[in-house]
C-alpha cells in the first residue's frame, strides 16, 4: 500500500468524465462494468483489470427470477444472450431428502394465493388436499415433478399473470428495487464463465477499457481514500471510484482499506464446497427445469442443468468431512459420468464486510459477503449492489450519507438472507446423524428465534418475516417451513369457525390448472431441442 497526496477528484466536476476502475473479471466485475455503460454511457470513464494468473471462482450458475430486470436493463433479450451462455430455465429450488430420505418440495417462483384474508398456507394446514403443501399450493410445483418448459414451443410464455413486454430500446427500464409488478414466473441456469465472456463483450463494445493483469498495490491518500491501483505492466490506474471485485481475497476493501469481515460461520457452518462440471446429452437425460439441493450427510449437493453440461457440487462443512471424503461422497452421487471430470475445490468465505463501500472503494460479488449457495443468491446480491451503486453514486467525495444508505442496504439484504438459509436447517426434520442433529441445537440468529415462536402459531407474513429488503417474499419461508417439516405449523383458529367452500375451490382451481399446463407444455429437453433445430 503506498501513501500518496489527495486524489483527483474529478466526482465534483460534472464537466470532467467520472473514471471506475473495476478490479476483478469474474461474474461480479463484468455485471458491474455492462451496467454501469448501460446506466451512464460515456459520461463515465470505465477500466476493467483482471489478473490472466488468479481464476475466478469458477460457479455461479442459478439466479433468482430478479435477474430478468438485469438483463432488461443492459436493453438484453433472452435470445440475445441465453444460447450463449447455454442457458435453461429454473422455475423453483428442488429440496430433497431435507425432511427424509426419498422426500422432495419445491420453492417456485410463484406467489402463494390467498382467500378472504387468510394465506393459502393457512388454509392447508386447516383443509390439507394432500400431503403435498407444494403441489397443493402453486402450479409450479407438479410443472417441475413433470419437468416442463416455462415456454410453449412457439416461445409463448405460460400465463401466470406476468406479460412480457416487447422488446424496445428506448422503454423505460425497470429495478429489482421499485419493481411492484406480477412475481416473474421462472429464472435461469447458465454457465458463468460464458456470461462473463458474453458481457465482457458488451461492455467492451460500449467503451469499457479491458486491462489483463495483476493489481500488485494499491495507493492511498492522507484520508485513506484509494489514489491509484498499481499493476505489474500497465502502471498506475488512477480513478475517482474504484470497485472491488477480486472475490473472497477483497483486496481493496477487506486488505488495503482493512475494513473488517462479519462472519455468519457461528450459524452457517457450511464453509467448503467442491464442484464438478459433468457432461450432459440432452437428447438422452432430461434437463430438470429447477435447481436441485439435495442433502447430505455433511451438507447438500447443488444439480444444476445446462444445455452442454450439469453444474453440480457438494457444499459441506468442514467440521464434518474432509475435502476426500466430500469428493468421493460427490463421485458417488455423480455416478460414471464424473469419472474423468476434475474436482475444483473451494473455501468459502461466510459473512459480509462490516461496511462495502467505503472512502471510494464499493465491494461488489464475493468480495463484500457471501452464503452459501443453497438459494442462489450470490447473483443476486451482485445485481442488487449494482442497483444500489447506481442509485447512490457519489457526486464528490463527500458523499457520507450515501454510503451510509448503501452499507444499510447491502447489511440489510445478506443479514435477511443469512436468517433464511438458517430456517432451512432448524426448520429441517431430518437428524439422523450428528450434522442433522447440530442443526437443530446450533445458535441461530436471536431475531430468527423470535419468528419461528410466532411461525409455530401464525404462518409467515409481511408482519413476521425479516423486515428490511432481502429478496426473499412472505411465501418464500411458507415453502421452506412447511416443505421441510422440522416445525411444526398451527393454522389459524379462525379457520376452525371460517367458511372453507372457497378455499376448497381455490385448491381445486390450482389443481385444474396445473394439470392443463403438464398436459400443454413441452419438456425443457423438448424445447430446447426445438430451439436447437430452429437455429441450424
Ligand atoms: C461453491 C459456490 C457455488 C455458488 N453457486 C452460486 C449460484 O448457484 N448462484 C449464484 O447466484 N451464486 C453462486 N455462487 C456465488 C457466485 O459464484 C459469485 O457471486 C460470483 O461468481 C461472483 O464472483 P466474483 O466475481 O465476486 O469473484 P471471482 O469469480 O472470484 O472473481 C475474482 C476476480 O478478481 C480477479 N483478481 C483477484 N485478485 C486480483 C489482482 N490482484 N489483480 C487483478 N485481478 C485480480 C480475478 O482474476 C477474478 O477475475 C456460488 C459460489 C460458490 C463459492
Ligand atoms: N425476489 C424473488 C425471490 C424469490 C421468490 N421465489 C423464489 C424462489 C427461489 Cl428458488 C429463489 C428466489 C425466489 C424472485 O427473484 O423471484
Amino acid at each position: 500500500m503506498t501513501a500518496r497526496g489527495a486524489a483527483g477528484d474529478h466526482f465534483g466536476d460534472p464537466g470532467k468524465s467520472r473514471r471506475v476502475v473495476i478490479v476483478g473479471g469474474g461474474t461480479a466485475g463484468w455485471m458491474t462494468a455492462s451496467y454501469l455503460a448501460a446506466a451512464f454511457g460515456d459520461r463515465i470513464d470505465l477500466t476493467v483489470v483482471e489478473s490472466a494468473h488468479i481464476g475466478t471462482v469458477g460457479v455461479g450458475e442459478a439466479t433468482f427470477s430478479d435477474i430478468r430486470h438485469f438483463f432488461e436493463f443492459l436493453r438484453l433479450a433472452e435470445s440475445d444472450w441465453m444460447p450463449a451462455c447455454n442457458a435453461t430455465y429454473k422455475l423453483a429450488v428442488r429440496f430433497e431428502n431435507w425432511r427424509e430420505p426419498g422426500h422432495h418440495f419445491y420453492h417456485p417462483f410463484e406467489q402463494l394465493g390467498s382467500v378472504d384474508g387468510f394465506p393459502l398456507s393457512d388454509w392447508w394446514l386447516r383443509h390439507p388436499a394432500t400431503n403435498r403443501f407444494d403441489k397443493d399450493c402453486f402450479v409450479m410445483a407438479s410443472l417441475c415433478d413433470a419437468e416442463r418448459s416455462p415456454r410453449y414451443l412457439d416461445g409463448t410464455l405460460l400465463d401466470q399473470g406476468f406479460v412480457e413486454q416487447d422488446h424496445d430500446e428506448s422503454a423505460a427500464r425497470s429495478t429489482i428495487a421499485e419493481y411492484q409488478g406480477v412475481q416473474i414466473p421462472y429464472a435461469y441456469h447458465f454457465e458463468a464463465h460464458l456470461l462473463a465472456t458474453y458481457l465482457t463483450g458488451y461492455s467492451t463494445r460500449r467503451g469499457v477499457r479491458h486491462i489483463v493483469d495483476n493489481v500488485v498495490d494499491v495507493g492511498l491518500d492522507e484520508d485513506g481514500f484509494i489514489t491509484h491501483v498499481a499493476t505489474a505492466e500497465h502502471g498506475e490506474l488512477s480513478a475517482d471510484l474504484f470497485v472491488d471485485c477480486t472475490g473472497f481475497r477483497a483486496l481493496l476493501l477487506n486488505k488495503a482499506l482493512g475494513e473488517p469481515f462479519v462472519s455468519y460461520q457461528d450459524t452457517l457452518p457450511n464453509d467448503s464446497a467442491v464442484a464438478l462440471q459433468v457432461p450432459l446429452d440432452m437428447d438422452r437425460e432430461p434437463l430438470r427445469p429447477c435447481t436441485t439441493a439435495t442433502a447430505q450427510e455433511a451438507g447438500w449437493i447443488w444439480t444444476i442443468p445446462l444445455i452442454s453440461r450439469i453444474g453440480t457440487g457438494y457444499v459441506y462443512a468442514g467440521d464434518y468431512s474432509t475435502p476426500e471424503q466430500a469428493e468421493r461422497v460427490l463421485r458417488d452421487f455423480v455416478g460414471p459420468a464424473a469419472a474423468d471430470v476434475p474436482a475444483n475445490h473451494i473455501k468459502m468465505r461466510i459473512g459480509r464486510s462490516r461496511r462495502s463501500w467505503v472512502k471510494n472503494c464499493v465491494a461488489v460479488g464475493l468480495s463484500s459477503g457471501f452464503v452459501e449457495p443453497l438459494e442462489s443468491t450470490g447473483i443476486f446480491f451482485i445485481h442488487h449492489a449494482i442497483e444500489q451503486m447506481v442509485k447512490y453514486f457519489p457526486s464528490g467525495r463527500g458523499d457520507e450519507l450515501q454510503r451510509e444508505l448503501y452499507n444499510r442496504s447491502i447489511a440489510h439484504v445478506m443479514d435477511g438472507v443469512r436468517e433464511f438459509l438458517c430456517l432451512h436447517y432448524v426448520g429441517a426434520r431430518r437428524a439422523d446423524n450428528q450434522y442433522w442433529k447440530d442443526t437443530k441445537t446450533r445458535k441461530i440468529p436471536d431475531a430468527l428465534a423470535e419468528r419461528i415462536e410466532i411461525w409455530k402459531h401464525k404462518v409467515p407474513d409481511t408482519e413476521s418475516v425479516y423486515p428490511y429488503y432481502h429478496g426473499l417474499p412472505p411465501y418464500s419461508y411458507n415453502c421452506i417451513l412447511l416443505g421441510a417439516g422440522g416445525i411444526e405449523v398451527r393454522h389459524s383458529p379462525a379457520l376452525d369457525l371460517a367458511d372453507e367452500r372457497a378455499a376448497l375451490a381455490e385448491f381445486q382451481r390450482i389443481r385444474i390448472k396445473a394439470d392443463k399446463l403438464v398436459q400443454e407444455l413441452p419438456t425443457q429437453n423438448e424445447y430446447f431441442a426445438q430451439m436447437r433445430a430452429d437455429t441450424h
